[in-house]
């Protein structure tokens, strides 16, 4: 059967799916043909937050999977908002992509100079980034990674920050001048991880998505994003979550709210079994509430 995959037709979002199409096609024989999708992030110059969050790259794929136009969809996890979609189901979570932030630019962070000028749209980043420098200017940005790096080819920036793992998928490294310990800056929750979505009624397909899938990055990115929903963060939140699994029996899950003057965090982990990732990340939230988390995730976030 040739499965039909429907992908966001960034250079960016082609190549990480054409990645888990061959993988599907390897272990399973079955032939994949990728259908580009312009969703309505791609088109609009509005920032991602005044238009409803990140589900503006996710909703337009979505309807295709549920129209049946497409049999599943490849999105980037930390584009999914973390609410349940009706009738759509995570089929897989494949091994994750280094979750780290990476600054492009001429210089590490530290050898900047004093005012320099720092590209990115995520709140996280500008909160974290003024917590590493208080002198930074943070300049908001977006845009696909190519448009983000060309901010600093031009001098409007002097440096952007962008995710390692997108930068890999489109073979930039080269642009990279510094890869941010997540002790410096806690990545966005499920960042450098893929969700293979399908039709939850589609029980043929998500026998063979499955095949995809890879425990440690499912549970990881589940306590990363239990942990934001506890919160009540949306894409725009300024919340970091990293979690790594030992052995398959030790989930360690950090998370950090930062206000967005980056004067404030509250920064805590907790650790327990895998297979209880989601009610580690609840809980996990709850302890960084009772911290005062809450009072900062409704700050202005530029
Ligand atoms: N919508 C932005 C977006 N969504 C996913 C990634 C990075 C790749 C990933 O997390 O898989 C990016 C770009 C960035 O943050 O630099």
């Amino acid at each position: 059967m040739k499965l039909r995959l429907g992908t966001r037709r960034s250079l960016m979002a082609m190549t990480q799916s054409g990645l888990v199409a061959d993988a599907l096609t390897e272990r399973t024989g079955h032939e994949v043909a990728l259908v580009g999708v312009t969703t309505q992030g791609d088109v609009s110059t509005a920032d991602v937050a005044q238009m409803g969050g990140t589900g503006v790259f996710v909703s337009a794929l979505r309807q295709k999977v549920l129209d049946g136009e497409v049999d599943f969809a490849v999105h980037s996890l930390k584009d999914l908002p973390t609410a349940p979609a009706e009738g759509i189901a995570l089929a897989a979570v494949p091994p994750r992509d280094d979750p780290r932030d990476a600054l492009c630019g001429e210089a590490k962070l530290a050898d900047l100079p004093r005012g320099a000028r720092i590209g990115t749209g995520a709140p996280r980043r500008m909160a974290q980034l003024r917590a590493l420098r208080h002198d930074l200017k943070v300049v908001p940005i977006r845009g696909n990674a190519d448009t983000r790096l060309r901010k600093v080819t031009t001098g409007e920036c002097d440096a952007v920050v962008l995710a390692y793992a997108g930068l890999t998928r489109i073979n930039r490294l080269d642009a990279v001048s510094e890869i941010f310990d997540p002790a410096q800056m806690l990545p966005s929750p499920g960042q450098g991880a893929l969700a293979v979505e399908c039709r939850a009624d589609r029980t043929d397909l998500l026998e063979i998505l499955a095949t995809l899938d890879d425990y440690a990055s499912r549970a990881a990115v589940a306590a990363e994003r239990a942990l934001l929903a506890a919160l009540e963060g949306g894409c725009s939140a300024p919340v970091g979550a990293y979690a790594a699994v030992e052995d398959r029996t030790l989930l360690h899950l950090i998370g950090v709210v930062t206000g967005y003057d980056g004067e404030r965090q509250v920064r805590l982990s907790e650790s327990g079994h895998p297979d209880l990732a989601e009610r580690l990340g609840r809980d996990l939230a709850a302890r960084m509430i009772a911290k005062g988390a809450d009072q900062l995730m409704g700050e202005r976030t530029s």
